[in-house]
């Protein structure tokens, strides 16, 4: 395993305008705003939002976008972005266009506007056949159940695994999932060749009109949440780590209750050093070692057999013992993420992120 120095993560639009307009979802979830009358109904909606399978395209992402924002902010009152400021200023373009429309006019037309998206994206979301059951469609995760397993497959194989903002969201839902559903053990594993490149560095190209103060203050809210989601994981929990690991992807596996590595899982990121799977295995990180020829078979044959253990003694055991440093790790968990919230504003973490950007960049 070799581990190498990550580049921080990035603050800085450099893509295409038109590639950068994100989902504006997220951003009411992480404001908190209270709703009246149609709350539930506009929350289901953003939660909708996050799981489209096909993008929707940017025109009805700006459009998404301006209903939100009249939804949850009422008229644009913002100052005009700057011509160059190519994204920002097709954002305020379009919030600005709805006038003076109501909010909860703009609430339901967002709602309706959702619907129409979702129906058309149902037929393709299908329950596959035969016994490895799939959930749920996700954009950037497989997940399925079998045998009292489930299993979810962070599934970005051409970006290594990376978790982009949408991933984290899925990942947080699929845990949540997970945490109701029959199952007696939940997996977590990696398609290809990486088990995660860690958080995706063109997450934050897509900065907020409130700049990227406010990002930094979503990707911190976004931490935590992400974070906590393992810390509350009721079930046993186990990694299945089928390659290079980086990043935030290292710093969680100490969350989970058992982690098992392939001997080809050659690089693991952490303290900006390479751990070989071995030297993690002997530092606590890892639970234990497999050769790669073996590794898928001896792994879920063994798991196999623990998901015919007592269901209700795993998930009392595991409950016990985290019951115990629960208080503590939330508390960890919300010092580390304001901590975030001020690096990533830092010189060290925008050039590491923007060297990295630069590079892909092909210029
Ligand atoms: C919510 C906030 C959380 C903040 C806390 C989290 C912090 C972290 O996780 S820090 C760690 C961040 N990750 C990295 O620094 C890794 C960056 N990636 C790399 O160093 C390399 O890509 C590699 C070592 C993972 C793989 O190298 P190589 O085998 O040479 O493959 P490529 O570089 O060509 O990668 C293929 C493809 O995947 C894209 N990609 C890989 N990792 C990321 C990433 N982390 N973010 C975004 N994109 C990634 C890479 O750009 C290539 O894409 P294309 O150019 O489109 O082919």
């Amino acid at each position: 395993m070799v581990a190498r120095l990550a580049p921080r993560w990035c603050l800085r639009a450099l893509r295409s305008p038109l590639q950068v307009i994100g989902f504006p979802s997220l951003q009411l979830h992480m404001s908190g705003i209270a709703m009246r009358a149609s709350q539930e109904d506009f929350e289901n909606a953003l939660n909708q939002v996050k799981l489209l399978k096909k993008d929707p395209g940017n025109e009805v992402k700006l459009k998404l976008y301006a209903l939100y924002k009249q939804a949850t902010e009422g008229p644009c009152n913002m100052p005009k972005p700057g011509v160059f400021d190519f994204i920002n200023k097709a954002k305020w373009d379009a919030w600005d266009a709805l006038g003076n429309l109501p909010k909860e006019t703009a609430r339901q037309n967002y709602v309706d506007l959702v619907s129409s998206l979702s129906s058309s994206s149902e037929s393709s979301n299908q329950v596959q056949p035969g016994t490895d059951r799939k959930q749920q469609e996700y954009e950037n995760l497989v997940v399925t159940s079998e045998d009292g397993i489930t299993k979810i497959t962070l599934n970005r194989p051409t970006k290594k695994n990376a978790i982009n903002t949408q991933m984290y969201q899925e990942i947080i839902l699929a845990l949540k999932a997970a945490s109701n559903d029959d199952s007696i053990l939940t997996v977590v594993t990696g398609n290809g060749d990486y088990y995660c490149s860690g958080n995706d560095l063109t997450n934050f190209m897509d900065i907020p009109p409130g700049g990227v103060e406010e990002k930094a203050k979503q990707s911190a809210v976004l931490l935590r949440d992400f974070v906590g989601s393992f810390i509350d994981f009721p079930k046993p929990l186990i990694a299945v780590v089928n390659g290079p690991a980086m990043g935030i992807s290292v710093t969680i596996l100490g969350l989970f209750d058992a982690v098992y590595a392939s001997d080809r899982a050659t690089e693991m990121l952490i303290f900006g050093k390479k751990l070989t799977a071995g030297e993690a295995c002997a530092q606590g990180l890892v639970t234990e070692v497999f050769p790669d020829s073996t590794f898928q078979k001896e792994v879920w044959t063994r798991l196999k057999a623990y998901s015919k253990l007592p269901k209700n003694a795993m998930k009392i055991s595991k409950q016990v013992i985290r019951n115990m440093e629960k208080e503590k790790l939330h508390a960890v968990n919300a010092e580390e993420s304001s901590v975030l919230q001020e690096r990533c504003l830092s010189d060290e973490c925008i050039n590491a992120a923007v060297n990295f950007l630069s590079k892909r960049a092909k210029l």
